[in-house]
């Protein structure tokens, strides 16, 4: 099964509501779509979310990375070569995580398919169902509540409250969503960096006072400030879980040497795919660190292969997976299926998905093309 061609679409599916946080307001996923092809006539399938405020990366970004840089690496190889790939992959230039999350994926699903077997059984196999919460985006108070009431009675019994857009509002909303839900939801909190250290102790603690029975706190404070998140983490009972301050191997190993917070929030698209997410389970196995598998603004597909990495290892408990959760229709056929809270891998191999009936509704083609003319090595 030998590589022949990497093509690059574009993907917008709007979403149930404008999804709000500290750090922007979105109202579709508007994603790059990958298909890698081969001599067999297999295709594995792969999806980047251009999430500019988080990763740096763009759309056009994305489709340059891939069909300029990428895609000439790629052409040829085997695709049971992984591990000789993906040090072509990680090496055709630096950062583009999300551009190299897409790839990454297409052939963890093009690996798999070829050796018959659903991905998440090559990754460890850990368990066939999770769990994932829903994020409520950040709003006024009533609206929250809403958001919160209809996401219970859809049966989450985990939600993600974005916080961190004014710091002075917080506490009230948290308590209000608090007094609406009572005691059986659990309510994990993400300020997307919207609070300083200082405001993030006093604001925590209050909670803790208050009583209002926080999970967890994501991100309290800059993604580039790993002594204020140091800070907050030692300052307060509540764990706090690090998300824009992880995105490789390497950021995982500093925050896991120094304690700078007591759980990682993985994201395949901070890690640049699959193979580097494996990196950080075996660091987090070793620390004794529990993990979240997370996801960015995506459909299905991408936030399928990110299921799959998580049923695969044990060091992820927690799943923030509500990528088509927020979704308003659903594009793909096939693969995990995502019931609301939960979702049960399938027995397909690969990540099992592919087109659905509605696909074609929801595609566009790139409006820049580039030349994918191998590069020669200086
Ligand atoms: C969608 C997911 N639940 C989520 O909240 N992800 C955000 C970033 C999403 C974005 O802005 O596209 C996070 O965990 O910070
Ligand atoms: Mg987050």
């Amino acid at each position: 099964m030998k590589i022949t061609d990497i093509q690059v679409k574009r993907l917008r599916i709007p979403l149930k509501k404008p999804f709000k946080t500290a750090l922007r307001t979105v109202e579709a996923v508007e994603d790059i779509l990958i298909t890698i092809h081969t001599d067999t006539g297999d295709i594995g399938y792969g999806e980047a979310p251009p999430t500019a405020v988080i990763t740096g990366d763009t759309r056009e970004g994305i489709e340059g990375a891939i069909l300029g840089h990428i895609k000439p690496r790629l052409l040829g190889l085997p695709v049971v070569e992984l591990e000789t790939i993906m040090e072509r992959l990680h090496t055709a230039l630096v950062g583009n995580t999300s551009a190299k999350a897409a790839v990454d994926m297409a052939l963890y699903d093009l690996f798999a398919r070829y050796h018959q077997a659903p991905l998440f059984r090559l990754l460890g196999g850990a368990r066939q169902t999770l769990a994932t919460d829903l994020t409520i985006s950040v709003n006024d108070s009533a609206e929250m509540a809403e958001d919160a009431r209809q996401a219970v009675l859809l049966g989450y019994s985990t939600l993600k409250i974005k916080v961190g857009k004014d710091p002075q509002q917080d506490l009230k909303r948290i308590k209000a969503l608090r007094q609406t839900l009572g005691d059986g939801v659990t309510l994990r909190l993400d300020a997307n960096q919207g609070w300083t250290p200082r405001e993030a102790v006093k604001l925590i603690r209050q909670m803790e006072e208050a009583d209002l029975g926080i999970e967890l706190v994501e991100q309290p404070v800059k993604a580039g400030d790993l002594e204020g998140l140091k800070y907050v983490t030692q300052q307060v009972e509540t764990l706090i879980l690090a998300d824009e301050s992880v995105f490789s191997p390497l950021d995982a190993l500093r925050i896991m040497q120094e304690r700078a917070a007591d759980l990682i929030n993985i994201k395949l698209m901070k890690t640049g795919g699959i193979h580097q997410a494996l990196k950080i389970c075996a660091l987090a196995e070793i620390y004794g660190m529990e993990c979240m598998m997370g996801c960015m603004l995506e459909s299905r597909l991408s936030v399928a292969a990110a299921a799959h990495v998580a049923a695969g290892r044990n060091i992820i408990t927690r799943c923030d997976l509500d990528g088509p959760g927020l979704c308003a229709d659903d594009p793909w056929q096939g693969g995990p299926v995502f019931d609301h809270a939960a979702i049960t891998m399938s027995k397909e191999a690969g990540l099992g998905i592919v087109p659905g009936p509605t696909f074609d509704q929801y595609i566009s083609q790139p409006f820049s093309s580039f030349s994918a003319t191998p590069q020669k090595k200086m």
